[in-house]
This record gives structure tokens, C-alpha cells and sequence, in this order.
């Protein structure tokens, strides 16, 4: 029987911060209360929290783990070190890797490897159609037997409604969520940035809003006949989260997540070519950016998700028209949310965990969340006062395609825990 104790922690109780001890027992949760003591008979390791932040694990419905097949970029270890390392506990894991897990014994096998070499809990996507293209279905109910726990084809759109609306009939039956990635290949024109004035001063290319959201509101009238649970990846546009709020409001069973970048970052602070400035969906306009934040705030905007997308050095060098899309999340995203949202009181610290942890496990049904007796002793432990600069140097992932690299934050990862177990400690 191994027990820990976190003596002095503060944990969010009802939006206020309480001083308080956490003991833990067998990878869960046994006892939260004042001075508990050191129990006699058992070997207990003591954790002095010194009063810092211990929050419920991150969770993180969407991270590119690029194994198997992509580990040039990334690996089971590194990307779930990386996720240690920015207090996660539980990511959902895309299918856009090679092979594609499209059939049960593929993502068993995802599954199993999973289970071996990560760091932290892996929820495993399965994709919608095979080798995420087309239009032949996976085998829904087979996937969710083998334990995915959603299906998503990140990475691009589903074209036909035919192909989506037999989907989501199919997800609805399997009781398996479904994430889409909407994009509609014909209004992206090779764009590599946002359409709008600032792609058109420096030349480029450039993809307009109504390519997520014309895919988007399509899907909204396909996810109502079919009754499955919709969930919509890295919102970026102000006409997504209206034609969601208007969802919400009549009664369809969406969901979404908005990413660290679309909240912090718009096209006008692309000021050059710049391939760590590109991502899909792309960084789009100060009013779209503000739709976003105002859609965190009422309610339409259920969670935070990364999109941890970590690409080699080789891939994101050159020029935005050549360079891969994509950007790396999971080091980053508490500090520079709880910097830029927290500390200017635009989010509460118990605003932003909720949109961190809590409520996408409950959406997703995944058994993580919650700093509570009972629940997996799966937390984190943050210096909300730690000012550092962000480092390459100090990254767990392969990936270093950051936009964040040099901004001046607060709030460190300390200790993370994942059942009990060290999954990452700070050093000094
Ligand atoms: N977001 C990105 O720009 N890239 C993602 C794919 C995706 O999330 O659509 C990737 O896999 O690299
Ligand atoms: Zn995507
Ligand atoms: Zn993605």
C-alpha cells in the first residue's frame, strides 16, 4: 500500500483557494482536510506543497502524439512528458498518424502501446472514415469495443454530407462522440494564413472564415437529425461561435473547444512570413479573437484544447507557404492562460480550470477532473507566482514550433501526478 501526503496545498473550494492537506492512497484520492496526519503501519511519502496551487489534472481533448509513423516529431514519451510537464494528466490522442487507427485491432494496438509508454492517461481517437478519407465508414461500434473514446478525422474536413450525416447516424448509434475538424476544401484556396488585410500586405494567401463555418453550419442541421454528440475542434471564427450559441439554444447536442492560440493571437501580430504563425484553423482577426473570448465567457465555448501539433525544425522553417501547419500547445497553455486571462481578471483561476479540466473530462466521460475523495489522485501542482521566460531548453516535446518561445509568463508546473505517481517534478 503506498500512501502521499501533500501537506499545505491550496485547492479551489467553491472559486475560493483553501489551505489544506491531500492524502492519497492506492492512486486515489483518500482524504482532503487540515493536518491529516502521517497514518502509522504504512510507508508514506510526505509532499510539502508550500502553499501553492494544487489543481485537479489538465485534461486536454486534443494533442497530435505522431506515433506511430510521425516520430521524427514526436513520440508516446515525449509527447505525454510534454503533457506531465504542462500539468495534464489525461490527453485525447488524434488519429492522424500512420497507420491510421480505423479498425479495433489498429486502435488496440494504439491502445496497448499507449498503455506501455505513456506518462500520462491516453485517450485514444479513432478516425470517422477509413485512412481518414473518403467516404467508407469505420466500424463505429467496434472501435468503441476496443476502447476509443471518440472519432475524429483532424487534419481535414469531411467533404460530402452524405459521408458526415451517415457518420454521425453511426457515432449516434455507438454512443462514441464525434470531433470534427471543419474545413470545406473548396473555400480554402491553398490559403496558409487568414483571408483579411494583413494576408494581403504581405502576399500570401489566404483562407476565409466561411471555410470552417460554412462546413460548420452544415454540421449543425446533421448533428440534430442524428441525434450524436457533436464536437467541434478549435473553433477560430466569430460566425462558428454564433451559429454554435444558436445550437446550444435549440437544444443540439454540440460541444467545442477553442485553442490557446486563437485566444492570445490574431493575424495582426503576424507582422513577416512567419511559419510559427501558421496553423490550421489560422489565426484569425482581433474580432473574431474577441468573439472567441466572449463565447469562453457566456457559455457556447465549453473547454480549452490545445491542439498540441508538434512538426520537426526542418518542416517549419522557410516560408508560411511551404512550412507545415500546425504549433505546439501542451508546455505552454496554462502559463500563458493563466498570464493573459487570469491575471487581467478577464477568467477566474477556477473559470480557467473548469475550461481545463473538469469540463472536458465530464463531456467526454473520461474519469478525470475532479479534486475530490474518491476520484484519481491525478493533480497538479502550480507556482501561480514562478515569472520565467519560455525556453526551448526546457521543453520535454521534439517539437520547438512555438509562437510562445520568449513570452514572459507566471505560473510553473511543480509536481504532476498521475494516479498517485510522479509523472513530472521541477527540478530546484
Ligand atoms: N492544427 C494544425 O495546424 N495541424 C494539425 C492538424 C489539425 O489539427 O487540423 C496537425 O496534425 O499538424
Ligand atoms: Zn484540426
Ligand atoms: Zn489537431
Amino acid at each position: 500500500m503506498t500512501t502521499t501526503l501533500i501537506r499545505n496545498a491550496q485547492i479551489l473550494q467553491h472559486d475560493q483557494l483553501q489551505v489544506t492537506d491531500v492524502r492519497i492512497q492506492d492512486g486515489r484520492i483518500q482524504t482532503i482536510g487540515p493536518d491529516l496526519a502521517v497514518q502509522s503501519g504504512s510507508a508514506t511519502q510526505v509532499i510539502d506543497a508550500h502553499r501553492h496551487f494544487l489543481s485537479p489534472g489538465l485534461v486536454d481533448v486534443h494533442v497530435h502524439l505522431r506515433d506511430p509513423g510521425l516520430t521524427a516529431k514526436e513520440t508516446i514519451e515525449t509527447g505525454t512528458l510534454a503533457a506531465a510537464h504542462g500539468g495534464f494528466t489525461t490527453i485525447g490522442a488524434m488519429p492522424n498518424v500512420d497507420p491510421v487507427p480505423d479498425t479495433p485491432a489498429k486502435v488496440t494496438a494504439m491502445m496497448t502501446r499507449n498503455q506501455e509508454k505513456a506518462h500520462v492517461h491516453v485517450a485514444q481517437y479513432a478516425s470517422i472514415t477509413t485512412g481518414r478519407a473518403g467516404n467508407q465508414l469505420v466500424d463505429f461500434a467496434g472501435v468503441k469495443a476496443a476502447g476509443a473514446f471518440a472519432v475524429s478525422n483532424d487534419g481535414s474536413g469531411v467533404q460530402t454530407a452524405e459521408t458526415m450525416y451517415r457518420a454521425m447516424c453511426g457515432a449516434a448509434k455507438a454512443g462514441l462522440p464525434l470531433a470534427a475538424h471543419v474545413e470545406d476544401d473548396s473555400l480554402t484556396h491553398h490559403g496558409v494564413m487568414n483571408a483579411g488585410p494583413v494576408a494581403k500586405r504581405l502576399g500570401l494567401p489566404g483562407i476565409p472564415n466561411v471555410a470552417e463555418s460554412a462546413q460548420l453550419a452544415r454540421d449543425l442541421m446533421l448533428a440534430e437529425a442524428s441525434g450524436v454528440h457533436y464536437h467541434v475542434c478549435h473553433v477560430s471564427t466569430a460566425q462558428s461561435v454564433r451559429v454554435i450559441r444558436e445550437a446550444k439554444r435549440a437544444g443540439i447536442h454540440v460541444t467545442c473547444e477553442v485553442s490557446p492560440h486563437h485566444l492570445l493571437l490574431t493575424d495582426a501580430d503576424i507582422t513577416e512570413d512567419n511559419p510559427m504563425l501558421k496553423m490550421n484553423p489560422p489565426l484569425r482577426s482581433p474580432a473574431d479573437r474577441a468573439a472567441l473570448l466572449a463565447g469562453l465567457l457566456d457559455g457556447t465555448i465549453d473547454m480549452i484544447a490545445t491542439d498540441h501539433a508538434p512538426h520537426t525544425a526542418a518542416q517549419k522553417q522557410g516560408s508560411m507557404t511551404t512550412a507545415a501547419f500546425g504549433i505546439t500547445g501542451l508546455e505552454t497553455a496554462f502559463a500563458t492562460l493563466y498570464t493573459h486571462l487570469v491575471k487581467p481578471r478577464l477568467l477566474t483561476l477556477g473559470q480557467l480550470v473548469n475550461l481545463m479540466s473538469t469540463r472536458p473530462a465530464r463531456l467526454f466521460g473520461l474519469n478525470a477532473g475532479e479534486l475530490k475523495v474518491g476520484a484519481p489522485a491525478d493533480l497538479a501542482l502550480f507556482d501561480l507566482n514562478r515569472a520565467y521566460t519560455i525556453d526551448t531548453q526546457k521543453m520535454c516535446s521534439k517539437g520547438r514550433n512555438s509562437p510562445f518561445i520568449g513570452w514572459h509568463v507566471v505560473g510553473a508546473t511543480l509536481l504532476t501526478l498521475v494516479a498517485g505517481k510522479v509523472a513530472y517534478r521541477k527540478e530546484n
